[in-house]
């Protein structure tokens, strides 16, 4: 499925009668007496790739865990690929912030991609052990993972395992894709390389992309909608909507410049844990 975009980008709609793929209303979340968002509003539809920003704690991981039914609401509703969370979730990738994983784990890149075809199922294996191979040597080789794909995982580079993580996400064909910071720890050229698999499976497949990072530059061609939360409230638009020295000075209730310089969007403002200011995703494996 081709999914066209510009249609899209200013005011969500369902040009070719599509349903959305995310469905929020109302949605609140607080813990105790804090309030990390209220009265959100949101439809993600097939295809979209949507950037999900803000400052450290603002709920960006905690909306993600909603999604995937790991967190409930605080009151609204929510529906993820036409089921509740947690219901429908075998339609949904995730591919979950950096961590490295222990050094001793048995496990081989290519049996961790095979989970994400038949890790939520005890027993039997996925349909026929031939297709299951095949599907996950594509997705080695998607992600440029086949050289390592037979290596324990644990042993494997920082970057080596976010990419096994791309793979597994993608495997089963999700609806929607969550990804939580998924650049983290790759150098430049695989940071390009996975966003362009992203942008290439949702082109395709038409899978829907939240997408959270703290640094917008490097995906900021691809996106269609920014969600930036800070502090319990949020904005939802396209990137020339949203990062605005308006909009974010509102959100932030701070002065907030919004400078763009060679087609990248800078935001310099009094918090030091303002979005794309923190460089460190750049840092070479
Ligand atoms: N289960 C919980 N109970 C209480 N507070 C929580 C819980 N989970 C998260 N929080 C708090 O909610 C806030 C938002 O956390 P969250 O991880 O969603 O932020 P984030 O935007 O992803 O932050 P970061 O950019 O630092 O990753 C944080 O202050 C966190 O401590």
């Amino acid at each position: 499925m081709t999914v066209d975009r510009s249609a899209r980008t200013a005011a969500p709609s369902t040009p070719d009668g599509a349903a959305s793929v995310v469905s929020m209303s109302g949605a609140r979340l607080s813990y105790g007496d804090r309030v990390l968002w209220d009265g959100l509003d949101l439809e993600v539809w097939p295809g979209e790739f949507i950037a999900v920003l803000g400052p450290n704690g603002s709920g960006k991981t905690s909306l993600m865990r909603v999604l995937l039914g790991l967190q409930k609401l605080s009151s609204g509703t929510v529906r993820v690929a036409g089921a509740a969370p947690g219901k429908g979730n075998r339609r949904i990738g995730y591919i979950p912030q950096q961590r490295a994983l222990d050094p001793t784990l048995a496990l081989r890149g290519r049996d961790l991609i095979g989970l994400g075809l038949d890790g939520h199922r005890w027993g039997i294996g996925f349909a026929g052990r031939g297709e299951r191979a095949r599907k996950v040597d594509q997705a080695l080789a998607e992600v440029g993972a086949t050289a390592f794909g037979d290596r324990p995982v644990g042993l494997l580079s920082g970057g080596e395992q976010q990419r096994l993580r791309v793979a597994q996400a993608l495997v089963n064909d999700p609806r929607v894709l969550l990804c939580d910071e998924p650049l983290l720890s790759l150098d430049l050229a695989h940071q390009a390389a996975v966003s362009n698999l992203i942008d290439a499976r949702r082109r395709s497949a038409g899978t829907a992309v939240l997408f959270v990072t703290h640094e917008i530059n490097p995906i900021l061609p691809l996106v269609d909608r920014v969600l930036y939360l800070v502090d319990g409230r949020f904005r939802v638009g396209s990137p020339e909507e949203v990062m605005t020295s308006r909009t974010l000075t509102e959100l932030y209730g701070t002065k907030v410049e919004v400078v763009r310089v060679g087609g990248q969007i800078h935001v310099i403002g009094a918090h030091s844990d303002l979005c794309e200011d923190t460089p460190h995703h750049h840092a070479e494996l």
